[in-house]
């Protein structure tokens, strides 16, 4: 059995190059970049005047002059009015640029403007003030994002502002969540007394939908000639494939030995931790992955977060986030020699410190648990007793 690191850096390895597309700035947020996003002109673009106000000389303020005659009243996108003496000043509004012979903006809140002239009520004032200068953020060329950077709201105004229209983004998978089991039966569908409801494919569908990702899903029953060709043509249509169930040592487990059969090679079959021991990875010859994650609601949610997301970032040329820690809130004891995800609530307390507070279940099977949970926190499988205080590795699954 291979240890949760191990599992990571085969997934890693095996990450798809989807390669990249264009797509319309203005739907691009969520996506990810491919490619470089450079200033086409200074930032700001001109010397921008920062308050509506009047742009004067600023030595003729430090002669003694203050009143001036308004010259033109310039707003901003049209091209500067200059004055032609001392005593003339323009009246000016925020964003304009600012014409080459005044170099100083003095607010309306500072000045009285009477019959044509601006009398300033001000006794010092700073050379230059009121403006944003021409270059000050960024020059002409200077990179503003880089490929494999997501697309934040942010990002997105950088895109617009350089006049990018049409941007180069990262090829999302198709994506599809596959649950399995012949005991399981539709939502709307009312259950015998030994079904259950599904619910492993909506709720894994959910989490890719709150970061943004869309996946089908779609639900076999323990029969591998239906599960054999309904996969396989699912191999024709997704990037992605998740499994969901059907991948342990039951006698209706059919799942490892169906996809064994349609070409997908067997790269791990379980994983040292808990939930989630029969995590079953393989690569189909043409080149999609497959994630069978075991059934139980617990560990597929588990898996999802800790080994599919990554995955995605990884296909998406994307930085996975810095790993978070969080000090526990109670001692446990957990024995067998595998990692265990336990489930946590996290706060943040007083002293800004991150805390996790186990939340008890029961087990896997135990899906009613994780709506009060907001993350899994990993512990270390050479170890059997942990203490309130110590520090570990935690995936956020909520939001704090
Ligand atoms: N002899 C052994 N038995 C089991 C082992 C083992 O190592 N040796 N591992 C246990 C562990 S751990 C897990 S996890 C489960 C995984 O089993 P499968 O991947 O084969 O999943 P199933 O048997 O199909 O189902 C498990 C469980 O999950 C429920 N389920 C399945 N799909 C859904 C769904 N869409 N929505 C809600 N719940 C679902 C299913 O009804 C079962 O209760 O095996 C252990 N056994
Ligand atoms: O891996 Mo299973 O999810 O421990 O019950
Ligand atoms: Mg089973």
């Amino acid at each position: 059995m291979i240890t949760v690191e191990q599992a990571e850096q085969i997934i890693l390895d095996n990450k798809s190059d989807l390669g990249a597309e264009i797509t319309l700035f203005d739907t691009s947020a969520g996506r990810v970049l491919a490619e470089t996003i450079r200033a086409d002109r200074d930032l700001p673009p001109y010397n921008r005047v920062m308050v509506d106000g009047i742009a004067i000389k600023y030595s003729a303020f430090e002669r003694g002059i203050r009143i001036f005659k308004i010259k033109a009243v310039q707003a901003a996108g049209v091209e500067p009015v200059e004055v032609d003496g001392d005593e003339e000043c323009i009246e000016i509004m925020t964003g304009a640029a600012i014409p080459e012979s005044v170099d100083t903006v003095i607010r309306y809140e500072d000045i009285t403007i009477g019959e044509g002239e601006a009398i300033i009520n001000l006794a010092t004032i700073e050379k230059g003030q009121g403006l944003h200068l021409k270059g000050a953020d960024k020059t002409q060329g200077d990179v503003l994002a880089v490929p494999g950077q997501l697309i934040t709201p942010a990002v997105l105004s950088l895109i617009a502002s350089v006049g990018e229209a049409e941007v180069r983004v990262k090829k999302v998978p198709r994506i599809v969540v596959i649950s399995t089991g012949d005991e399981v039966i539709e939502v709307h569908k009312r259950p015998t007394p030994f079904q259950i409801r599904r619910s492993n494919n909506y709720t894994a569908q959910a989490i890719l939908k709150t970061l943004g990702y869309e996946a089908s899903v779609l639900h076999l029953p323990d029969d591998p000639e239906v599960m054999r060709n309904q996969l396989s043509q699912c191999f024709q249509y997704y990037d992605a494939i998740i499994l969901a169930g059907g991948v342990s040592a039951g006698k209706f487990d059919f799942l490892p030995q169906v996809l064994n059969e349609l070409g997908v090679e067997q790269l791990f079959h379980k994983v040292a931790q808990r939930p989630g021991k029969p995590f079953w990875f393989g690569k189909h010859g043409n080149g999609v992955p497959v994630f069978a994650f075991p059934g139980n609601p617990v560990a597929v949610y588990m898996c999802l977060h800790r080994y599919f997301i990554p995955w995605l970032y990884a296909t998406l040329g994307q930085q996975q986030p810095a790993p978070v820690y969080a000090m526990l809130n109670n001692d446990l004891e957990f024995k067998p020699e595998l990692k265990y995800f336990l489930q946590v609530k996290l706060l943040v307390n007083e002293q800004a410190k991150l805390i996790a507070e186990p939340i008890v279940g029961n087990g896997s099977g135990d899906f009613a648990n994780l709506a009060d949970a907001n993350a899994f926190m990993e512990l270390p499988a050479e170890k059997s007793v942990f203490k309130k205080g110590e520090v570990y590795r935690v995936h956020l699954i909520n939001p704090l």
